[in-house]
């Protein structure tokens, strides 16, 4: 199909992502309370986690070195380029900020069956579907950069208590996200050149979207 009518049918999931999940809603609307809080940072923990180990996987299936090399910077994003630096570290402050001990987040025992299921079910995907497919399970974050923002706003303003140093993680996701999501849009829209590519494509992002309203329902439902 015409590339701008395949743009249109991925942008077109916009209603299926996580942003207005009655988590969320609550998250911004002031209301979740500080243990609620907490079993959403040590639950998503195990996703920021699992995050490396799938742009490695995708490196892994992935024939194209030009390709390869751009994907690379996003594995030493989130692990960083020595301990104690990067998006994982910065989660772990997060959780920290919210009133955690690191052992507790780092030994997962607060990871509800649900949220590794949905967790190990995206990080599968990325091992066993060709790579631009994984590719474009990423692009959920097409759809995040607006909620994030709003995140990070309401969340300043609803728990005041939180300390800044725990904002760090979306802080600086923040300045990374959007051109994220346009060059991985870009990439995929270059490759998926048959429109048996084009719908796998869509069905990728159509599983994300669903991996990541999975992981909320789940911490929604139990916390
Ligand atoms: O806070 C969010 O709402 C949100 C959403 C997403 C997403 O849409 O997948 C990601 C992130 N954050 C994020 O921080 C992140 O590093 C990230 C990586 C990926 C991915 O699939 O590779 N999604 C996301």
């Amino acid at each position: 199909m015409p590339a701008e009518q395949f743009v249109g049918e991925l942008r077109a999931l916009a209603p299926r992502y996580w942003h207005d999940h009655p988590f969320h809603q609550r998250l911004h609307q002031g209301l979740l309370s500080k243990h609620e809080l907490q079993s959403w940072a040590a639950n998503r923990w195990y996703y920021q986690r699992s995050l490396p180990q799938k742009d490695a996987a995708i490196l892994a299936n992935c024939p194209l070195p030009h390709i390869r090399r751009h994907w690379l910077d996003r594995i030493t994003y989130h692990d960083g380029d020595r301990p104690d630096t990067g998006g994982t570290e910065n989660w772990l402050r997060m959780a920290e900020a919210l009133g955690l001990d690191r052992t507790e987040v780092l030994d997962e025992r607060h990871v509800l069956p649900g949220v590794r299921f949905a967790v190990d079910a995206y990080l599968t995907f990325a091992r066993t579907k060709p790579w631009l497919e994984s590719v474009a399970s990423g692009l959920t974050e097409m759809f995040s950069p607006g909620l994030m923002r709003r995140r990070l706003a309401d969340m300043r303003e609803q728990y005041p208590w939180i300390a800044e140093d725990g904002f760090a993680y979306f802080t600086s996701r923040l300045t990374v996200i959007a051109d994220e999501g346009t060059t991985t849009l870009d990439l995929v829209v270059e490759h998926a050149t048959t429109r048996a590519q084009q719908h796998a494509a869509i069905a990728a992002l159509t599983f994300k979207c669903d991996v990541l309203r999975a992981i909320l329902d789940t911490v929604d439902y139990y916390s």
